[in-house]
């Protein structure tokens, strides 16, 4: 089971599941499985007519007496292909439908449980479940449901027909069926049923490798680790493979038994037949129908052991898709929120304690902030003191584990999370940078926004004159992850979305982090020019520039242990200091 598997308060039985989310198609459903039936069931009437056609033509009758069966020959074998046509048509009509379903429900929820609800997922485990997961769901419909139904109808029909001629030979049929029909299948859904689980299970550990490979192909070789990447890539490509051969093995032997299944019980048909025939009790010609439509009612259930195993996958699938679907949310929704706040926005928060985990260290003890219309606060400390995980708190990414937050007097957890960050926003410590246009990343923040407001914010970030330098100007392609922009510049581009996305209050998490001094220092000096006047959040560890700041809170530990201005902090002996002289370019000094 997966870290988020474990964490999921309630198990739904995962293809019972998938079925119901096939609901608003099931009028579909229906006629995709009526029209596999009938298409088994003109391939047994072929065969039925064929065997009737050659039996009665050796006997040499007229030419009318063969009309009929001439005719049914050739309408079934041409029904027969039509029929299959429209059942693939809808059986694959009601699958992408569901698969698009499922795909949206998924992403919806993924968006919701990001980022605090995803750290149990490695990215790509969560991309084989997203693809593959979600792709294997169609067998459910294609090879699962509309094949059983239409077994269960064109053999219940053969078996019916053949009862007409001997009644012994059809029992005997029916239970050629059930074995081949209901027990194979339920034999080699049994014995794929952990397979399926590992094999699902492995194609994620796959993925998992290939996505960190690659996104760290770069540290990979600067370690000169790229070898023992690749081992471990391969090690978990191995155990796919040995999970998928094992998986193939039980389908091929379901598929082995069937169609020995299929040919002992045509064999024991025949005999009874041949017995028939010699006691008067059945014809020469309906022997040959008899025996003939037998061999076709086995065309019904001939895949269905496979299919079952291969289900197998799909069931785990399902499962895997579940344990992200039905994920605890980590945070909870209020069932009736609280009207948003009008901005101005007040923010207190007063004895806040967090933590990750349940019953996990804390990593927040009693912070009281005040952040009121217009003020700047600082929050520095050590690397792991806590800041971050303020900005997570007040962005609703995780809720306190004791004290109050409130905005504007009511606490922050009656409103729901999505107006929260409507109103408070910024720059994350790191920000994503897509691969599009400067114009579609800036945009992302106000899709509406004009021309000259890209501008404006563009500006107030000092990315105007990059911009106006390039070739493509806006619609210059950055990269993946802003691969064609330089560290500063990246920072830049986030902190401009920010400044146009106009929070009540803005976050701003360690926007120098990874740039040089010079850089920094410039940078720095234009966001504090920029947010100017604004309710402003600034998490840092470096210290330039904070002079201009309303107050400075120092955190260690998760606990506040300082507060006040630059000044006032420089002041006096303490961790501040300690910091401040550490930041100093040539060394790190005892106070
Ligand atoms: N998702 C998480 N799950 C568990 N622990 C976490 C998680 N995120 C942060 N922590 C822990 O919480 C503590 C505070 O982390 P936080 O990111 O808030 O520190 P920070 O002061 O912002 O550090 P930095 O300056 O390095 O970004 C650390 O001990 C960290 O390991």
């Amino acid at each position: 089971m997966t870290a988020l598997a474990s964490t999921s308060v309630r198990r739904r039985r995962p293809l019972m599941w998938l079925l119901a989310a096939a609901g608003p198609v099931r009028g579909r459903l229906v006629l995709a499985a009526v029209l596999g039936a009938a298409t088994t069931a003109a391939g047994i009437g072929l065969l039925g007519a064929s065997g009737f056609l050659i039996a009665r033509a050796a006997e040499h009758p007229g030419v009318t007496a063969l009309t009929i069966a001439v005719v049914m020959v050739r309408a079934l074998g041409v029904s027969r292909g039509v029929f299959r046509y429209l059942e693939r048509l809808t059986a694959h009509d009601v699958a992408f439908r569901v698969l698009g379903d499922v795909r949206v429900r998924i992403y919806r929820r993924l968006a919701r449980l990001a980022p605090a609800g995803l750290r149990p997922l490695r990215s790509g485990d969560l991309l084989s479940r997203l693809v593959s997961d979600v792709d294997s769901t169609q067998d459910l419909f294609v090879r699962g449901v509309v094949p059983v139904a239409a077994a269960a109808l064109a053999g219940g029909g053969a078996v019916a027909a053949c009862a007409f001629l001997l009644a012994p030979a059809a029992g005997m049929l029916a239970v050629g069926l059930l074995v081949a029909g209901a027990l194979l299948p339920a034999l080699s859904a049994a014995r794929a049923r952990a397979a399926g689980r590992r094999t699902a299970r492995a194609r994620g550990a796959v993925s998992a490798r290939v996505v960190d490979a690659l996104a760290g192909a770069a540290e990979l070789h600067a370690f000169g680790a790229q070898d023992r990447a690749l081992a471990a890539v391969a090690e978990a490509d191995a155990e796919l493979t040995a999970q998928s051969r094992r998986g193939a093995l039980v389908q091929a032997a379901g598929a082995a038994l069937a169609s020995l299944a299929a040919g002992l019980t045509v064999w024991a048909v025949l005999l009874l037949g041949v017995a028939a025939v010699e006691d008067g009790t059945l014809g020469r010609v309906p022997l040959a129908v008899l025996a003939l439509t037998a061999l076709a009612a086995f065309e019904a259930t001939s895949a269905l052991p496979a299919a079952a195993a291969q289900l197998a996958e799909t069931r785990a699938g399902a499962a895997r898709i579940l344990d992200v679907l039905d994920a605890p949310d980590p945070v909870a929704e209020p069932p009736s929120p609280a009207p948003p706040p009008e901005p101005p926005l007040t923010v207190r928060m007063r004895g806040v304690r967090a933590r990750y985990t349940p019953g996990g260290p804390l990593v927040l003890d009693g912070l009281d902030l005040d952040l009121t219309p217009g003020k700047r606060v600082a929050l520095v400390g050590p690397s792991g003191a806590g800041k971050s995980t303020v900005a997570a708190l007040l962005l609703r990414f995780l809720d306190p584990a004791g004290g109050t937050i409130t905005l504007n007097g009511t606490d922050l957890t009656a409103f729901a999370s999505d107006q929260v960050r409507r109103l408070i926003g910024g720059c994350p410590q790191d920000p994503h940078i897509f691969d599009a246009t400067v114009r579609d990343n800036l945009k992302l923040a106000r899709p509406q926004a004009s021309d000259a407001e890209l501008a404006d914010a563009a500006a107030r970030a000092r990315l105007l004159p990059w911009i106006e330098s390039l070739p493509d100007g806006w619609d210059t392609h950055v990269g993946a992850r802003g691969a064609r922009m330089s560290g500063g510049e990246r920072r830049r581009l986030a902190l401009a979305r920010a400044l146009l996305a106009d929070p009540a209050l803005m976050i701003l998490d360690e926007p120098t982090a990874h740039l040089d001094r010079p850089t920094a220092a410039a940078l720095t000096a234009d966001l504090l020019r920029a947010t100017q006047g604004r309710t402003t959040l600034l998490i840092t560890h470096d210290l330039t520039g904070l002079e201009e700041i309303d107050e400075i809170v120092v955190l260690d530990a998760g606990h506040v242990v300082q507060r006040g201005t630059h000044a006032e902090l420089l002041a006096r002996p303490g961790l501040y200091r300690t910091l401040w002289r550490c930041s100093a370019p040539d060394a790190c000094a005892v106070p």
